[in-house]
């Protein structure tokens, strides 16, 4: 393999608790019910912002497009980004084998990539929280490109980017966005199964290969 690209949330990091809890500090300010994180963890994988939605919809007992309409949307979600930029880093944590294999990674000269829906200005601060941000070549998130996860154009900029072949490159994902999204672009994927896939078990959306971490990757 020249070049390994990751999904982030659920994949590198377990982030749902501190997403969850900025999420519930913005809906206890607008007088809203709180949300339960196993909830939440079934509305990662599309971007913040959708998630976002998604609890304003579910805590207001409405539809996600009645909250997109809304004229205190922008309110609402200035008021999440102050949360989540200070929540973040406060309880993720790295999965296990994530900081070691992609060192070793690194010092084989394999090319290394995060293609994750998280916004930017929210992948930045959880990568740095991590200390990740040097171990990656190249981060492309949601707000990056015109379209995200599961359109290929992320894995593609990537191929482009360091003129690979997508046969000799990896995605490593956690959700059937993540594995949509390799077989849109032709490269092989591989999933793990504690992370975030939309509340099903992994092996339903058929990645190439189920991995418990990523040792498995040395
Ligand atoms: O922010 C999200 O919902 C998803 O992020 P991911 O693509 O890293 O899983």
């Amino acid at each position: 393999m020249d070049l390994v690209m990751f999904d982030l949330d659920g994949t590198l990091v377990a982030t749902a608790g501190e997403i969850s809890d900025a999420v519930n500090d913005t809906l206890a300010r607008f007088h809203l019910p709180a949300v339960p994180q196993a909830q939440v963890e079934r509305w990662i994988g599309h971007g913040t912002r959708e998630l976002l939605l998604q609890a304003l919809a579910s805590a207001g007992q409405t539809r996600v497009e009645v909250v997109r309409a809304s004229s205190t949307l922008a309110l609402i979600a200035a008021e999440f980004d102050r949360h989540y930029q200070r929540r973040s880093g406060t309880l993720s944590q790295l999965y296990p084998q994530v900081r070691e294999t992609l060192t070793a990674l690194r010092e084989r000269g394999v090319k290394l990539a995060v293609v994750t829906n998280k916004e930017s200005r929210y992948t930045a601060t959880v990568l740095d929280a991590h200390g990740l941000t040097p171990l990656f070549d190249c981060v492309v998130s949601g707000d990056t490109l015109p379209t995200k996860k599961p359109d290929p154009a992320g894995i593609r900029s990537c191929l482009a980017r360091f003129q690979v072949p997508p046969e000799r490159a990896l995605f490593v994902g956690d959700s059937s966005i993540d594995v949509a999204t390799a077989r849109n672009a032709g490269v092989r994927v591989w999933a793990l199964p504690c992370g975030y896939n939309l509340g099903e078990p992994i092996t339903a959306c058929a990645p190439d290969r189920v991995i418990n971490d990523l040792s498995a990757l040395r």
